[in-house]
C-alpha cells in the first residue's frame, strides 16, 4: 500500500441556513495522522462525512484533491464510536463485510480476515458471535475490518470512546503499529489520546468554525503518557478546548 496525501479546499457546509464553516483549507501529509478536536457540535463529524462523500442533509461543498489526482473513492475506510458489527454474522464474517456487500467472500479474503483477526489478538475468537465480546473485542473486530479494505486513508470518528481507559491505551498501540502509513484522520474529544497518536493536531472552533493547529509533542506515535511533552501540552490544550470560540491562537 502506498501512502497517499490529499488536500481540501474551500471546504464549506450550513444546516437551516447558518454556516458551520465556510472556506475551510487544510492538507492531510501522505502517511501522517491529524488528531481533529473541538467542542461538541463544531462539525467534527460533518467534516469527516463530508470528505467520505457521504450524504449529508444540508448545503455543502468541497474540492477535495488527492496527491495522485484520483478520486479518493474506494481509497477510503471508516472507522466508528459504535462498532457497528452485525449480531447475525460471526466474528470473521464482521471483517468480511466489505468483500460480502462487493459480492462473494473468495477463500484469499477469509484467510485474510483471519490472519488479521491474529493481528488484532482475537484468533480464538473468530467463530464465536459479536454478543460474546466486551467492547474492547469489539472495537478489535471493527479494527481489523477496517484493516481488510487496505484503504490508504483512514477515518476515524472517536474510534475508542466507547472502551475504558485502558483497553483504550491498548488500542491506540494496536491502531498505530496496524494502520503505519495510512493517512489518519481521528476525531476525538480526549486530549491524550490525540497527543499520543497525533503527527498533526488542529482544533475545530469558531462560528462558523475554522481550523487552527496545536503543537503535538516530538518522538513517534503512540507517545509515552509520561513523556515530559505529554505531561506539559495535556493541560494546555484542554485549556485550549475551553477557551472561548474566538480562540485561535497557536499553542
Ligand atoms: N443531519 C443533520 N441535520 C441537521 N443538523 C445537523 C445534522 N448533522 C449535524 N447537524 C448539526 O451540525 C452541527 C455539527 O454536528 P457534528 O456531528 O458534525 O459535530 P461534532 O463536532 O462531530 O459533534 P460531536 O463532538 O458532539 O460528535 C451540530 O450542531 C448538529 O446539530
Amino acid at each position: 500500500m502506498t501512502s497517499l496525501g490529499f488536500s481540501l479546499a474551500q471546504a464549506r457546509l450550513a444546516f437551516a441556513g447558518q454556516w458551520l464553516f465556510d472556506g475551510l483549507t487544510v492538507e492531510f501529509a501522505p502517511g501522517s495522522w491529524t488528531g481533529l478536536l473541538g467542542r461538541s457540535g463544531s462539525g467534527k463529524s460533518s467534516l469527516l462525512r463530508m470528505i467520505a462523500d457521504l450524504p449529508l442533509p444540508d448545503t455543502h461543498e468541497l474540492t477535495l484533491t488527492t496527491d495522485d489526482a484520483r478520486p479518493l473513492t474506494g481509497r477510503l475506510a471508516w472507522m466508528a464510536q459504535q462498532d457497528q458489527l452485525l449480531p447475525w454474522r460471526t466474528v470473521v464474517d464482521n471483517v468480511l463485510l466489505g468483500p460480502a456487500l462487493r459480492g462473494r467472500p473468495s477463500p484469499a479474503d477469509r484467510q485474510r480476515a483471519f490472519s488479521l483477526l491474529d493481528d488484532v489478538g482475537l484468533a480464538d475468537k473468530a467463530r464465536d458471535w459479536p454478543k460474546t465480546l466486551s467492547g474492547g473485542q469489539r472495537q478489535r473486530v471493527a479494527l481489523a475490518r477496517t484493516l481488510f479494505e487496505d484503504a490508504p486513508v483512514v477515518l476515524m470518528d472517536e474510534p475508542f470512546s466507547a472502551v475504558d481507559a485502558i483497553t483504550r491505551l491498548e488500542l491506540h498501540e494496536l491502531a498505530a503499529r496496524l494502520l503505519a502509513g495510512r493517512t489518519v484522520i481521528l476525531v476525538t474529544h480526549d486530549p491524550l489520546e490525540a497527543l499520543r497518536l497525533s503527527d498533526r493536531i488542529l482544533i475545530l472552533a469558531g462560528q462558523p468554525a475554522t481550523l487552527s493547529d496545536f503543537d503535538v509533542p516530538p518522538g513517534q506515535r503512540p507517545r509515552a503518557l509520561e513523556a515530559p511533552d505529554m505531561l506539559r501540552l495535556q493541560p494546555r490544550l484542554v485549556a485550549r478546548l475551553h477557551a472561548p470560540l474566538t480562540a485561535g491562537s497557536r499553542a
